[in-house]
């Protein structure tokens, strides 16, 4: 697949530099990853958060490889000149070097993606180093980290003491020195993601990490309050409101089949008269024949 989106991460990394902002948005269909390289987004994010908002479970984890490798094929069929970040899925990457590279081999080759995320700090350097040596750019997501939620117990904030801020920035620094382009940190506290952020010479992406950081991601469903669970937490601001418009839509539709106003003459194909007579004449004869 020929590379056309004008970012790559030696870019993103001069963005940090010059401090300019990086957008990043999840997308998860086609259509959705039409409407965000429009507008204009930096890199789009197919995040195994589909799970919550696009297939309906309680989590992410049971979100498998096939299921990233459809969702990042169809996104980067909408956003052909966007990079495109998929994350690896629970589990995908803790088994053997070679069941982990067979996994990051399906989101390039099948899914068609241009990077790779992965959830972890110091315990995924190593896979990070090969993956990132077979030519493969690796996102880091440190912070709350959701496929372990069955460890955290919930989707806590993260960095809240000096302890934990100590192990993020270690974590921070071994993903950069193992070959992480960028690090995701997410429901960290504002001072320790902007501390990490200035520690750091690859950028940092945060989803409910402040302001200090060098850009933001959010899920598509939270931003447009699309049917999801997380659309009113504390770090989503909503840009639009597209499940009042489509619950009020769809409420009208059904008003208007039931009492038979649509379809109108507008929506109708009209055959022509002769046809229609002689359609007419026809079924008259036949019951009169009967
Ligand atoms: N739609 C969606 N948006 C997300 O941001 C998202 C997903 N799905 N799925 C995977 C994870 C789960 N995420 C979550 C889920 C819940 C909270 C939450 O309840 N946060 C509390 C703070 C808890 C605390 O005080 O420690 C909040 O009120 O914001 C945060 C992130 C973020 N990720
Ligand atoms: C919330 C973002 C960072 C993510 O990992 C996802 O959408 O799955
Ligand atoms: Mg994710």
């Amino acid at each position: 697949m020929a590379v056309k989106h004008p970012l790559n991460i030696v870019k993103m990394k001069k963005m940090k530099q010059e401090g300019n902002a990086l957008s990043m948005v999840t997308a998860y269909d086609y259509p959705t990853a039409q409407l965000a390289e429009e507008a204009g987004v930096d890199m789009i994010l197919v995040g195994d958060s589909l799970g919550n908002v696009v297939l309906g479970y309680d989590s992410t984890l049971p979100v498998t490889i096939e299921d990233m490798v459809y969702h990042t094929r169809s996104v980067v069929r909408g956003a052909g000149n966007t990079f495109v970040v998929a994350d690896m899925p629970f589990m995908t990457y803790h088994g053997s070097i070679d069941e982990t590279l067979r996994n990051v081999r399906k989101l390039m080759q099948e899914g068609h993606a241009h990077a790779v995320k992965m959830e972890g700090g110091r315990e995924i350097c190593s896979a990070v180093e090969t993956i990132t040596g077979a030519g493969v750019p690796v996102l880091g997501h440190i912070g709350l980290t959701p496929q372990s939620v069955n460890q955290i117990g919930g989707y806590r904030i993260q960095g809240k003491d000096e302890k934990d801020a100590q192990r993020l920035l270690e974590d921070a620094k071994a993903l950069e020195q193992a070959g992480a382009f960028g690090i995701v940190l997410e429901l960290v506290t504002e001072q320790v993601a902007e501390y990490i952020t200035s520690q750091l010479s690859i950028p940092t992406i945060g989803i409910g990490a402040g302001r200090g950081v060098d850009g933001q991601v959010l899920v598509f469903h939270d931003i447009f309050q699309y049917a999801s669970p997380y659309r009113n937490k504390k770090f989503v601001k909503n840009f639009g409101d597209a499940g009042t418009l489509i619950r009020e839509g769809f409420v009208q539709y059904v008003k208007e089949v039931k009492e038979r106003s649509f379809p109108d003459e507008s929506h109708v194909f009209t055959a022509e008269d002769q046809v229609v007579e002689n359609l007419y004449g026809r079924g008259r004869e036949k019951v009169n024949n009967a």
